[in-house]
């Protein structure tokens, strides 16, 4: 159904076909699970008339069922078995689609096949379209993803955070998630301290201390679906600043999730975040876009940044993180997994947003 809804497409925008390779566009398009094909390649090959081939090592003959595929072994030169597909879909040249995340190898390879003329377009620019809007399972799978991570953040509250690493705080967050879930949707970010400073940090051996403001960012994957969420908490009474920062990020998330609403620009949400912030005089260390979009990938369509001009449409789900970040004494972040129902923006991570003082 969503291979036939995506051939469509490639004729309505003028392509000859597409060539995926494995990760969450081919999952999407087709329900196969192919992540891990490592170096040996792996392609999906679909022509404009509907008629599609996957190329794959012979070690997934076992899981690859039900599907028109040609197997190579070790040793073999999968290319040659390539251009026989190709060939058999009568796919030589034109406009062709490519998926954003191949490994150039096998790029490089596919251009040198030799006789083809093609002109590649990624994969994204047509793909989008029918991935930025979800349907309903897909968001009551987000649902689920995001109850999980909601219920960590009840359960880290009871932990006794004092004097504890960064890393194993860290640790213990990704094996509760992966006690409730389908596993973790990116590496668990838990930053303390000045290191709240840096959005992206990477937990080390720095200990949780008496007045610090911790961010704690992670996501759960329920049947592929992702959540994301950030929570800022303090352990002991933290900086009078940094409180007056945490109210000012928390009034910026509150309004720009209010602010959603269908027939409005991505772009629209994001300044709604960022003008209380700058108002604030904190505009200088608000240095990210507000949110991204969420689904079978932790960032994906629509990013809601200064530059969206994404039309926002029932479906669409996104989250909205707006951040304030003062080197040498710390951050804060709040975040929300967001979809768009009934025309407005529907909370999917629903964890308490207050400033939490342990
Ligand atoms: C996939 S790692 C980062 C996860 C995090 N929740 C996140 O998406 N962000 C943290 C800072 C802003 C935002 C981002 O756009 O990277």
């Amino acid at each position: 159904m969503r291979l036939e809804k995506f051939v469509s497409l490639l004729n309505e925008r003028g392509f000859g076909g597409a060539i995926i390779s494995p990760g969450t566009n081919l999952y999407y398009l087709t329900g196969l699970h192919l992540h891990e094909t490592g170096e040996r390649l792996t392609v999906l090959a679909v022509n404009a008339d509907g008629e599609y081939q996957l190329l794959a090592p012979s070690l997934y003959e076992n899981v690859v069922r039900n599907f028109p595929a040609t197997f190579w072994r070790d040793g073999e030169n999968p290319y040659h078995k390539l251009a026989w597909i190709l060939g058999e879909l009568e796919l030589s040249s034109g406009r062709i689609l490519i998926e954003n995340t191949m490994r150039a190898d096998w790029l490089i390879n596919i251009i040198r096949l030799g006789n083809r003329n093609f002109e590649f377009y990624p994969l994204s620019s047509v793909i989008r379209e029918l991935r930025m809007r979800k349907d309903e399972e897909e968001i009551e799978m987000m649902k689920h993803a995001a109850k999980v991570v909601d219920r960590v953040f009840e359960e880290i509250l009871s932990w006794d955070l004092l004097g504890m690493r960064e890393r194993d705080l860290a640790l213990n967050i990704e094996l509760r998630i992966r006690e409730l879930s389908d596993g973790i949707s990116f590496e668990p970010i838990v930053a303390s301290g000045e290191n709240a400073a840096n959005p992206h940090h990477a937990p080390g051996d720095r200990r949780i201390r008496e007045g610090d403001m911790v961010i704690l960012d992670y996501g759960a994957r329920w049947k592929g679906y992702c959540s994301d969420i950030t929570r800022t908490i303090a352990v002991g009474k933290p900086d009078e600043k940094l409180i007056e920062i945490y109210n000012t990020v928390k009034e910026a998330q509150e309004t720009a999730y209010r602010a959603v609403k269908v027939g409005k620009k991505a772009k629209e949400i994001d300044a709604a975040a960022r003008e209380i912030i700058a108002k604030a005089g904190y505009g200088d260390y608000f240095t990210h876009r507000t949110g991204h979009g969420l689904g079978l990938d932790v960032h994906e369509e629509p990013f809601i940044g200064p530059d969206g001009e994404v039309v926002l449409e029932e479906g669409m789900t996104f989250t909205i993180e707006p951040g304030v970040y003062v080197p040498g004494l710390g951050g804060v972040r709040i975040e929300d997994d967001v979809a768009v129902v009934d025309g407005r923006g529907k909370r999917l991570t629903r964890a308490d947003r207050g400033l939490v003082v342990l």
